[in-house]
């Protein structure tokens, strides 16, 4: 059977103030793909994610969803698709529930209501009921703000996560509830969802991945499958 390619990225290149960031970058991302990206600081993942998730231009190349180009037209529906987790959540205001119903006031989610109860289901499996809806931004902790920040994004039902680090500046704990959240959003569909996530961490590549792309100065130096 000819596997569902989500995502394509074409011969991605970039270059900066005469480097080469991105070199001929081209990988599939299939439906059900757990990939990990791994590489030295500098080699160019989150450049690599960051323009995946239409962040960053790149000079040359192309980016393909479901086999076709992804125009400027279609970027808001790519978007809405494909979302990118940053390593640090964003600097957010108000209550949680504040900041969770946010997404939904944009024109691209305009047909999708916020549903609380899905949320509550959610933040039982990291040991945290409905009053942490309640709770204001700035008293969480790094771990607590990031699972927002995942949930803000899953709760829109993408079809693939693009995870930079997602855990990188956690403890160990909360490393694992941002785990269990992503494996519960990928275990929801794991015929139609697929996820690329950047980590230094060889136990938690292995825990979480099936297959991982390295990449050094730029390029793609090696792929391999971990299962
Ligand atoms: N907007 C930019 N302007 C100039 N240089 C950039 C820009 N973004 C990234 N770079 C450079 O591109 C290279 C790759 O950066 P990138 O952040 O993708 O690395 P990384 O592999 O994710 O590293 P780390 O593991 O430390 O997060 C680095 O040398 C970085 O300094």
């Amino acid at each position: 059977m000819t596997p569902d390619v989500l995502l394509r990225a074409e011969n991605l290149t970039r270059h900066i103030a005469g480097k080469t960031l991105l070199d001929d970058i081209t990988l599939d991302l299939v439906a059900g793909a757990r990939l990990g990206l791994v590489g030295p600081t500098g080699s160019g993942k989150s450049l690599l994610l960051r323009s995946l998730a239409l962040l960053e231009p790149v000079d040359s190349g192309n980016l393909l969803w479901q086999r076709a180009a992804v125009t400027n037209d279609q970027a808001t529906i790519y978007r809405s698709q494909v979302i990118y987790v940053h390593q640090r959540a964003a600097a957010f205001e108000g209550t949680v529930e504040t900041i969770l119903r946010q997404p939904f006031q944009l024109k691209s989610h305009r047909d999708r209501r916020f549903d609380r109860d899905w949320i509550v289901d959610q933040l039982a499996t990291v040991a945290r009921d409905a009053a942490f809806l309640d709770q204001h931004h700035e008293q969480l902790s790094g771990g607590e703000s990031q699972l927002v920040a995942l949930l803000r994004a899953i709760q829109l039902s993408p079809r693939v996560l693009l995870l930079d680090e997602p855990t990188s500046a956690l403890d160990r704990q909360s490393a694992r509830h941002v785990e269990s959240i992503v494996m519960r959003w990928y275990g929801d569909a794991p015929d139609r969802r697929a996820y690329i996530w950047v980590s230094h961490d060889p136990s938690q590549a292995d825990r979480v991945c099936d297959s991982l792309i390295t990449m050094h100065s730029g390029q793609i130096q090696s792929r391999q499958t971990t299962t």
